[in-house]
């Protein structure tokens, strides 16, 4: 049986599923793409590669084995995008909560079956189809649990709009000893600098007391002031749009003071390590093409 935990984004890590990116098909056609990013990249003909994602990938998981983390990857299916663990569940506690992904992700949530398995059926929760949630909106800060939504009248218009209010609802009621806070993020279908497609494309709390941010990942200044009233500025590193864009917030912490990112990162990354951090660089470039980086391809089982 799996024993779950996790309570927030960077304490010392024990288990985690990693996407994999073998047999991710083809590149897409424009119209099968679900977010900007791959459409642009698709556009410009630079859409990555199997093998360049295989082996940033392989980069990923050579840093877990360091550091003695068991990694569980998901079964292969044929011609299949199965990079982004991170969105198909999530755990809060002791808790496995099966996302309400976008219906063309949804195969990949059958390919983890076989670890969902191993969890104590009690403790593996499945939402009601109204409630819309994805893991990479879902952000835990011990009492608090950070969601990313979307509240436009016109949610149903947005394919980059994962979790609707039902999903922070249920949240809410199923963890009615945290605080649940919603963040009305900003969407577009069109420019990927301007969408924050999930909550990590725009903020990770990092250490302690520290966060990434990127403040007009916000609709609304008022969400971003909250998270400067609760981690105070200081402690809070500012990205511009192109930093957001190239996903500087969805870097990946293994421990308090260890954080995997992207090794073109460096303003970042020496902020990090002025703050005492270690700093475990890999190529991630290519992955990112698919507005996604190392926190999306990850979902956390056992925290410290
Ligand atoms: N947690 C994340 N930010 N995941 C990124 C997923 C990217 C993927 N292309 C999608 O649109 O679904």
């Amino acid at each position: 049986m799996l024993e779950l935990n996790v309570k927030n984004e960077t304490s010392r890590l024990k288990a985690v599923v990693l996407g994999i990116a073998n047999s991710n098909g083809p590149t897409p056609k424009l119209e099968e793409a679900y977010d900007p990013k791959s459409k642009e990249h698709i556009l410009a003909g630079t859409y990555p590669v199997e093998s360049d994602m295989v082996k940033e990938m392989k980069a990923l998981n050579g840093v877990f084995e360091k550091y003695g983390v068991d990694v569980y990857r998901p079964h292969l299916i044929k011609d299949y995008n199965q990079i982004f663990a991170r969105d198909i569940a999530f755990v809060i506690d002791d808790l496995f909560i099966k996302a309400n992904i976008l219906p063309d992700r949804e195969q990949e949530v059958e390919a983890i079956q076989y670890i969902i398995d191993q969890i104590d059926t009690s403790k593996v929760i499945t939402p009601p189809e109204k409630v819309h949630i994805e893991g990479g909106d879902v952000m835990l800060w011990d009492d608090h649990i950070f969601v990313g939504t979307y509240k436009g009248s016109d949610y149903k218009n947005y394919i980059t709009a994962r979790t609707n209010m039902y999903g922070v609802d249920f949240i809410k009621e199923l963890f009615p000893n945290k605080t649940v806070k919603e963040f009305d993020l900003v969407k577009s279908k069109l420019e990927p600098r301007d969408n924050a497609l999930h909550l990590d494309c725009c903020f990770q709390p990092i250490g302690s007391n520290k966060g990434i941010i990127f403040k007009n990942g916000f609709r609304e200044e008022q969400d971003y002031m909250y998270l400067v009233e609760l981690f105070g500025k200081e402690n809070l590193f500012h990205i511009d749009r192109e930093e957001m864009y190239h996903m500087y917030s969805n870097v990946f912490s293994i421990a308090p003071d260890v954080v995997i990112t992207e090794r073109n990162f460096t303003r970042l990354n020496n902020w990090l390590r002025e703050h005492g951090m270690t700093v475990e660089e890999i190529p991630y470039a290519e992955i990112s093409k698919q507005e996604g980086l190392l926190r999306c391809s990850t979902m956390p089982l056992i925290r410290e």
